[in-house]
């Protein structure tokens, strides 16, 4: 049975392809900086930790300000909660969708990177809920395992004083036992479930998760989710499983015209909130640039950039898991104390290296594209493209993993490749982003929030 299920869940990266030399080679190289990169990655983290605890070193990126939370009407423990979370203004995602999403409303939502969706969702859910001890009223979909946990701790901040609503986090790579068990017992029976399609699905069919008292149903990064055909097939039963009158709402940054169609499948009469005009996905804070170099110089331009820039934390995209090894182990006996993500890990581990990466334990974060969506690091102020991602959209997520919420950021992304340069060049056509090449020299005021 537990190998059936995670059969289901694992549709999160396609394994490698072979290895090229770049990763393995050229570590003497890195290895001649590599002590100095190391000093300098630790001598400013402290005082960067302590600049950013409780999110006081958020960028501004709200929408008017006359606006305020208190507008929404929504419940006073909310209230209090959005307050002890420092949020005092809502972006201008926030003032558009939230007062549609608390009326009960469906709602198709594109945003930028890392200004709120998850908010938006969450202090929805948790303002119409009614809990009813030993059911389920709220369901969230997401990608990864990762996330799925990240949406989890974003509710048990907002429901710090709603102590009668329970969220659970369900996903794969974990004993299916431990969901069951959680769920058979009434007392511990969450109200609110996020998780990952597969495992959800086990536990539907299983029948020891019943959503017949769904009232709202949610999918973040709703373009990745329901693209692949698998987890799209997953959803579709997981829906069936929920009863016809029901919130759906549905949250990305990308949201092709292809998609949109696909997902209001979903929905009745959704209030749709798209970004139209594509150029205005880019962050602003966001400083971009790329270098052009063959393949197996990019070790040494790699130990470069971590020697030379400041930075709080770096995450750092290969495009697979073999990859994301090699690079680790060759930053690590190079001094760049870097910690390294990818679906290869047992599940334990990578919520571990998660929260690890999340409270500033560690700088470097060598990543698959696992953590190339929806990941919230705040700290992360360069995001390094070693190689590029497969396409605009999947760039478009990773560099945003840098400056969010407003914060200023860096991403450099090396090409190596005519395909590479092909998709540079979509990217800059898309989201009309002029990237450049990476200067010899970056002033770190421009790309670090003071
Ligand atoms: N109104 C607010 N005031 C201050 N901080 C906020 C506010 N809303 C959200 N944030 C913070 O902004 C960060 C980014 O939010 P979130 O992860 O929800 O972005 P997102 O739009 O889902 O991004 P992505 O598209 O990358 O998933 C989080 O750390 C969150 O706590």
């Amino acid at each position: 049975m537990a190998d059936h299920v995670d059969d289901l869940i694992d549709y999160e990266e396609e394994e490698d392809e072979t290895l090229q030399p770049a990763v393995a080679a050229d570590a003497a190289a890195a290895d001649s900086s590599a002590a100095a990169g190391g000093a300098a990655a630790g001598e400013s983290a402290e005082g960067a930790d302590a600049d950013k605890a409780d999110g006081k070193n958020k960028g501004s990126y709200v929408g008017v300000h006359s606006t305020s939370f208190r507008d929404f009407l929504m419940r006073p423990e909310l209230m209090r909660a959005i307050v002890d979370c420092g949020f005092e203004h809502p972006s201008e995602v926030q003032q558009e969708t939230i007062p549609a999403t608390i009326n009960g409303n469906d709602v198709l939502c594109q945003a930028k990177s890392g200004l709120g969706k998850t908010a938006v969702f969450v202090l929805a859910t948790l303002n119409n809920i009614r809990p009813v001890a030993g059911a389920v009223s709220a369901i969230v979909l997401c990608h990864t395992r990762e996330l799925a946990y990240q949406i989890k701790n974003e509710y048990t901040r907002f429901s710090k004083y709603l102590p009668e609503i329970k969220t659970e986090v369900f996903y794969g790579g974990v004993p299916i036992k431990q969901n069951q068990d959680i769920l058979n017992d009434k007392d511990k029976c969450p109200n609110i479930i996020v998780g990952t399609p597969g495992r959800i699905l086990a536990l539907v069919r299983e029948r020891t998760l019943r959503l017949s008292n769904v009232g709202s149903f949610v999918i973040d990064e709703c373009d990745k989710v329901l693209e692949a055909i698998d987890m799209r097939r997953d959803v579709q039963e997981i829906f069936k499983a929920t009863p016809h009158n029901k919130q759906v709402m549905m949250f990305s940054a990308t949201l092709s015209k292809e998609i949109q169609p696909v997902c209001k499948k979903f929905m009745q009469n959704p209030r749709e909130i798209y970004v139209d005009d594509e150029a205005k996905l880019t962050l602003h804070g966001l400083q971009q640039y790329y270098v052009t170099l063959p393949e197996a110089n990019k070790n040494r331009k790699l130990s470069d950039i971590l020697d030379s820039l400041e930075f709080n934390q770096v995450v750092i995209f290969v495009k697979s898991v073999q990859r994301a090894k090699l690079l680790d182990k060759l930053l690590n006996s190079c001094n760049f104390s870097s910690t390294c993500i990818h679906s290869g890990i047992p599940q334990a581990e990578r919520i571990e290296i998660y929260k690890q990466f999340k409270n500033f334990q560690k700088r470097i974060m060598v990543a698959t594209d696992i953590f190339g969506r929806g990941i919230d690091v705040e700290r992360v102020n360069i995001v390094v493209n070693y190689d590029i991602s497969e396409d605009a959209d999947a760039y478009l997520h990773r560099v945003g993993r840098a400056g969010r919420f407003g914060t200023k950021g860096l991403a450099i992304t090396f090409v190596a490749t005519d395909e590479d340069k092909k998709v540079l060049e979509s990217v800059q056509e898309r989201f009309e982003v002029n990237i450049t090449e990476l200067p010899a020299t970056i002033d770190s005021k421009t790309y670090m929030t003071a």
